[in-house]
């Protein structure tokens, strides 16, 4: 499988999502400049990495839309193609209107970089197929902007497709406010848009894909292993 990874001026996890999928997966792996408007025909699933795309200036992925790889993101989506974008990735996903609703600061106001556990709503999309339903996993998040916002008839939305994929939890499971690192409506953590092959999160998966890291949690390995269980649509 051949996995793109978007940089912009700004982006800090590039270089760890390239990591878990050329290194860790053994997959090809490229990056792929912000300014280029080649197709992404060839690639089969493209990954739009954390950071800080242009400095967060006006709000997370606000410019980062405008690049010229964004329109060439949309017109790969468009055709059925994986992407996921992972924390400043789902912030330029929301703002590139190729996913539903926006983000608010955190509802504490402060950037937050810890754990946190996680539900698994949804398993039958291409990006959680190696998960059970209602699995509970640990990833770490890195946000200030990780308040995901949608109105009533956005997440009713959401709620019939299917299209809610992660919720914060507490370690047993349960969906309550204490277990939400940000303020975010019905604990929502990651979402796809209707036809499951574009994906939004705001944990950080590549940063927990081996046990040497961080607290020992490899769950985020799980994500891309289904993607490349999924395989990718080829276009
Ligand atoms: N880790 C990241 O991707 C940073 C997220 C983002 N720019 C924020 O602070 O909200």
């Amino acid at each position: 499988m051949k996995f793109g990874v978007i940089v912009f001026p700004g982006s800090n996890c590039d270089r760890d999502c390239y990591h878990v999928t050329a290194r860790v997966l053994g997959e090809p792996t490229e990056f792929i400049w912000h300014e280029d408007d080649r197709s992404l025909a060839g690639y089969d699933c493209i990954i739009i990495p954390g950071g800080f795309s242009y400095g967060d200036y006006l709000r997370a992925g606000a410019i980062a839309r405008f690049a010229p790889v964004m329109e060439r993101v949309k017109e790969f989506a468009r055709k059925g193609g994986l992407v996921i974008g992972i924390c400043n990735g789902f912030q330029i996903l929301l703002e590139a209107g190729l996913l539903p609703g926006a983000m608010h600061h955190n509802a504490h106001l402060n950037f937050n970089c810890r754990y946190v556990y996680l539900r698994v709503e949804n398993n039958k999309t291409p990006f959680t197929g190696k998960f059970n339903k209602g699995d509970i996993i640990n990833l770490p998040v890195a946000h200030k902007e990780g308040n995901y916002y949608i109105d009533d008839r956005g997440l009713e939305e959401l709620k019939e497709n299917n299209q809610i994929i992660l919720r914060y939890a507490t370690p047993g499971g349960e969906v309550i406010d204490e277990a939400n690192p940000n303020g975010s409506i019905g604990n929502i953590a990651g979402i796809t848009n209707k036809n499951h092959n574009v994906f939004g999160l705001m944990p950080h998966p590549e940063r927990a894909s081996e046990t040497i890291l961080g607290n020992g949690s490899d769950d985020g390995l799980k994500i891309f292993q289904s993607i490349l269980k999924a395989g990718g649509v080829k276009l």
